[in-house]
């Protein structure tokens, strides 16, 4: 092969089994090693996914170096090879190179530093394992001139700090706590044994980036020698940390021929429906929903037309006797069961930041002959990805909105008097919905019904029926985005309060896809409205609305993973004194994931973990469970009892819910937030109930009928709520603070404080 100037001096060979080539090149005249993965794998994999190390690479280069040299033009592509060994049709392409001929190229070097190299063209050539050995036979160092021995002083400073040299010795497993110390031990081993030509070498390269690729394979010999335990131990955590590959986490999965049946399209375009057909016409089906009241929607509608379906929550089992189809929340499904068919509702969640997790286990683990999948397009293409890996047939149905969504121009101009019956305000943020809902009740003839996420879903339900009932005079909801998924509501215009939202830091545009998604509410087919509406109370949020609606769907490109208690148990034995949210951490730093998934986030695990930490007599799979309580981390009464129900558990003693009932329903929002929080603990109480051992939480029955009458107490302060809404962080928490710098001037409500 011809080589012009801009030619590299390439090994090639693949790392074993995988899709990746260590690269090893001398057109910058020395040798270094480096990984050069394939497109697909993530940024940072790079060094991770070789499991060939640079001193192994250099062995081969050891073996090769007479004859095995090969030349690739600047743009001419690597392509992946699977075998082990370097292959028979590179051995062939790598006879024709002379090494020396290579290093001299005049087309390369100008004359001057041809020179040079000439004058330590033996270093630059030589085995640095060989190097090394000579290095390390030595008993004493040359003597160097003032301004070398400077200079390479440097060079080793350089080195000890250099990001590159660092996230490339991950790949020989020196992980980066070990770093630091085996780099300076490295420099002190090198500085004793000082050698004459190799010190004018790197004085010639200088300090940076030429200089640390010169020494990392000394680097790397010298580790595998100084720090064999380490490396021994940090690889050990790495393979325990390997994510890759999730879909082989359910051999019995990929043994079945599972056909997946993707209903892609808008909201209100009929996805979830025809997927209930199928699942309704199977012999045995399961549905995984997002939210607990869509199960209990799909459970009472499926057993409301005679198929007998059962419902599996984190907090509640209803088995209907002879039931062959369950109605479960997607955390809850089973990977053992074998069923016809299953159905994954809003499957675009597998990108959720948090839960994601839930719906990929689902899609990789459900045994299902059929597994029909609703949701919008963003995923698609992960979804054709993860089904070429898994072998699985996709089948893909696009839907159309049933009647196009319609964008009401003149808006409601600053005015919630400008509110109609049928309409659904959405705020979000619990201050601003009881705002909105006080001022309208304040000022015009309609009553409001009130729905967000912090209400239970009993409560939400009975919410939704009153607003939903022609018959009486509750005609406007007031919602968070909590409507944006799974009820039934008879919407007939979306109206904006405003299109900004609290991420728990700062203010933030809502997305797109959300705006999308809670526009598509109005107007559902079957609704009093089949035609819908959407607009905003100010005109200048009118135009981000417009964009929000005409915006194609996101091609998400990562879905989200979260390793099962037995992946971090095998971690944990790595590390057997390590606290247990250390560990997570840990576990976090060295995972390694394949491209399309992504690590979900654990604040919420972590903050629970850290707060269990005192407690004593908690196993490792005791903590774990209980990290996934479904509590509001930042409402401390919730957190105290979470607290409280692991300690009782620590000590062997039967768990109480220890919590009274108030008389009577909420006078003012303090009395309604105290409500709230406490069906919050109760749910909490029942979710650890089906967690653990039963016998261990013996006050179910209890809890159950103290949920349900503060669902009831519930539905009654809503209905008779007239109050300015308060905290439930009484004013001290940051998200306090940011909603109160936030005005919106122009709204009905501070006008006419004013
Ligand atoms: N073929 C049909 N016959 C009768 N009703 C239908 C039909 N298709 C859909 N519907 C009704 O239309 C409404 C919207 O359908 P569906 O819930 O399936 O939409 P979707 O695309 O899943 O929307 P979303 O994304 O909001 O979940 C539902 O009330 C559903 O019962
Ligand atoms: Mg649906």
């Amino acid at each position: 092969m011809a080589r012009g100037p801009a030619s590299r001096l390439l090994y090639l060979y693949s790392c074993k089994n995988r899709n990746l080539f260590v690269v090893i090149s001398n057109g910058l005249r020395h040798l270094h090693p480096y990984f050069f993965p394939s497109p697909q794998l993530p940024r940072q994999s790079r060094f991770r996914s070789a499991d060939l190390a640079p001193s192994e690479a250099f062995r081969y280069f050891s073996n090769f170096r007479k004859h095995s040299l090969c030349t690739l033009s600047e743009n001419e592509e690597a392509k992946p090879m699977s075998d082990s060994r370097p292959s028979l049709q590179l051995e062939a392409k790598l006879s024709q190179v002379d090494c020396e001929q290579m290093i001299s190229d005049p087309n390369n070097e100008g004359s001057e530093t041809r020179e040079k190299d000439l004058s330590f063209c033996h270093v630059v050539n030589r085995d640095p394992a060989e190097i090394y050995r000579e290095l390390k036979d030595t008993m004493d160092g040359e003597k160097q001139s003032r301004s070398d021995w400077d200079t390479v002083t440097e060079i080793f400073r350089c080195f000890s700090k250099s990001s590159w040299a660092s996230n490339q010795a991950l790949g020989i497993y020196i992980g980066a706590s070990v770093f630091p110390t085996a780099a300076h031990k490295f420099c002190k081993f090198f500085l004793r044994r000082l050698k004459t030509d190799l010190v004018k070498y790197l004085v010639s390269l200088g300090p940076g980036i030429e200089s640390d690729k010169f020494l990392f394979p000394l680097f790397v010999e010298f580790c595998a020698d100084e720090f064999q335990d380490e490396i021994k131990i940090f690889r050990k955590m790495v393979e325990s940390a390997d994510m890759t590959k999730p879909d082989s986490w359910f051999p019995f999965a990929r043994a079945m021929k599972r056909k997946i049946v993707y209903h892609c399209g808008p909201t209100n375009s009929g996805k979830t429906y025809n997927a209930l057909q199928r699942f309704m016409e199977a012999t045995k089906g399961v549905y995984c929903s997002p939210l607990r009241l869509l199960a209990m929607e799909v459970f009472d509608k499926v057993n409301a037309l005679g198929v007998y379906c059962s419902l599996i929550t984190g907090q509640e089992k209803k088995e209907f006797p002879f039931s062959n189809h369950v109605a479960c929340t997607v955390e809850m499904v089973s990977t053992d069961e074998l069923f016809d068919v299953a159905v994954i509702d809003e499957i675009q969640m597998m990108a959720d930041p948090c839960r994601g997790y839930a719906w990929t286990r689902a899609l990789l683990g459900l045994k299902a002959d059929e597994i029909h999948l609703c949701g919008d397009p963003s995923v698609l293409n992960v979804v054709r990805t993860i089904c070429s890996g898994t072998g699985d047939e996709l089948i893909e149905q696009h839907y159309e909105r049933f009647k196009p969504l319609v964008v009401e121009a003149k808006t409601l101009v600053g005015d919630l008097k400008n509110v109609r019956s049928g309409d659904c305000i959405v705020a979000f943020s619990r201050r601003e919905i009881f705002e909105v809902k006080l001022a309208i009740e304040k000022h015009t003839k309609h009553r409001c019904c009130i729905i967000y996420g912090a209400l239970p879903p009993e409560t939400r339900r009975q919410q939704a029926a009153l607003f939903n009932n022609q018959e009486n005079e509750f005609d406007v909801l007031v919602a968070s985005d909590a409507v944006g998924m799974g009820l039934n509501l008879n919407i007939r215009r979306i109206v904006f309060y405003n299109l900004l939202k609290y991420n728990g830091d700062k203010m933030i545009p809502v997305s797109a896809s959300q705006v999308k998604q809670i526009a598509g509410r109005a107007g559902r087919r079957g609704s009093h409205y089949p035609e819908g509406l959407t607009t905003t109370l100010q005109l200048e949020d009118l135009d981000y609305l417009i964009e929000c609606l005409k915006k194609p769907f996101d091609d998400v490109k990562k879905v989200g993973l979260f390793p099962f208690f037995e992946q971090v148990e095998l971690f944990a034995a790595q590390l057997p004194d390590m606290k247990f949210s250390r560990l997570l951490e840990k576990f976090v730093e060295n995972c390694r994931l394949d491209g399309s998934y992504f690590l979900c986030q654990h604040l919420h695990i972590n903050k629970i973990a850290n707060m269990l930490e005192k407690i004593q007599g908690l196993s490792l799979e005791d903590r774990f469970n209980f990290c996934f309580a479904p509590v509001n981390i930042r409402d401390p009464k919730a957190m105290y009892h979470l607290l409280k129900f692991a300690s009782s558990y620590a000590q062997n003693v039967p768990v109480n819910v220890a919590m009274g009932i108030p008389k009577c329903s909420a006078r003012n929002d303090s009395e309604l937030l105290d409500l709230e929080t406490r069906h919050q603990v109760l749910s909490m109480y029942l979710w650890l109930s089906n967690h653990f051992e039963e016998e261990r939480f013996p006050y179910v029955k209890k809890a159950e009928t103290m949920a349900i009458d503060i669902v009831k107490l519930l539905g009654e302060s809503l209905i008779n709520a007239c109050w300015k809404p308060e905290s439930r962080n009484a004013g001290k928490s940051k998200q306090r603070d940011e909603e109160d710098v936030y005005e919106r001037p122009t709204s009905i409500i501070k006008l006419r404080q004013k």
